[in-house]
């Protein structure tokens, strides 16, 4: 069945262009302009305060945009009847009624929606509360709430799909549903933006991402390529004769320096690849007990590339 969801609705696109929401004198999403492509998770990633609930919740039409344009499908949200059967989406877990059951919740939006109630059932059991429905939602926690947020979500079955630091609360073993989950709506062709402010809840999950601070645009491209940038030239080696190692290297042109404080017990040789330099070492009889050409992690990636904004919001708070 889903996958003859993505089948009948294609792929709709989320265009924002320019997008800009001002609060009195501050500027909360600052002239933004992103695509989110069905078939793929999208990651929406930027420090706390950075803009991207405002984001999401100006896509859905909760807020009016200062300037600028936010579109689904090439229409701006408001102007979709079908509501939970085009978006679905989960910006607050815990904005939801305590007093009702998980089931009663669930029924109340199927109605109003006019989603068939065996959706109900369906999506109860696709998020793993089948046991917890018929109680009431005020005695959840945070992780089951976010599981019948997403329930929420999927209720009208759409085509596309936003989720608002979904993983928030849950234990390991929901972060890894709910990334197996996200993975499969894409795969289904749906077009899956969540937003988080750890680059490590994005690393097993999406495809793309699109990284703001200060309401800001900094990078929207593949996580490939945003992963690339974290690259630096050099080897990480180490051996038991590191300094006659140092010696042989730069001989054959390479420069040497010695491993950080924090690594200590090894050199960084600039200008050889890992391959030439465990043929010389080898050549010259000398073990080597490590030989890594060096990579930034995403997180070092996100955080060099966001600093600024983390920085400014620090000195606003102080
Ligand atoms: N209704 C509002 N009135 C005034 N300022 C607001 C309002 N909503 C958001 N802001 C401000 O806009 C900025 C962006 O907030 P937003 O919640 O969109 O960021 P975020 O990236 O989702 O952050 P977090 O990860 O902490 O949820 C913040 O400085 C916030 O204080």
């Amino acid at each position: 069945m889903p996958g003859r969801c993505a089948a009948r609705h294609g792929g709709l696109v989320i265009e924002v262009s320019e997008l800009t929401k001002r609060y009195g004198g501050s500027t909360a999403v600052d002239g933004l302009s992103f695509t989110v492509r069905p078939g793929r998770v999208s990651g929406f990633l930027g420090p706390n305060g950075a803009g991207k609930t405002t984001t999401l919740r100006m896509i859905l039409g909760l807020d009016t945009p200062t300037a600028g344009t936010a579109t689904v499908g090439g229409v701006p949200f408001r102007g979709h009847a079908r509501g939970l059967r085009h978006v679905g989406a989960l910006l607050d877990a815990t904005h939801v009624h305590g007093g009702r059951t998980a089931t009663a919740h669930l029924s109340a939006l199927a109605r109003s929606n006019g989603i068939p109630p065996r959706r109900v059932t369906e999506v109860v059991e696709e998020v793993g509360l089948a046991a917890a429905a018929k109680r009431r939602i005020g005695g959840f926690s945070l992780g089951m709430k976010q599981r019948l947020g997403i329930a929420t979500a999927l209720l009208g079955d759409p085509p596309v799909l936003m989720f608002d630091e979904p993983t928030n609360g849950m234990d390991p073993e929901g972060v890894l549903w709910v990334r197996l989950l996200f993975r499969r709506l894409a795969a289904e062709g749906r077009t899956v933006f969540l937003s988080s402010h750890l680059m490590s809840e994005m690393e097993n999950t999406a495809d793309d991402l699109v990284v703001i601070g200060r309401g800001r645009l900094i990078a929207a491209e593949p996580l490939a390529d945003f992963a690339a940038r974290g690259t630096r030239p050099g080897v990480v080696v180490a051996s038991p004769r590191a300094g006659e190692l140092a010696a042989v290297l730069t001989r054959a042109g390479a420069s040497v320096a010695p491993r950080g404080r924090a690594q200590a017990g090894g050199i960084v040789v600039t200008g050889l690849s890992a391959e030439r330099i465990g043929a010389l070492a080898l050549q010259h009889r000398i073990q080597l007990n490590e030989l890594t050409p060096q990579t930034a992690s995403l997180e070092e990636a996100f955080m060099e590339l966001t600093a600024d904004s983390v920085e400014h919001l620090a000195g606003q708070r102080r």
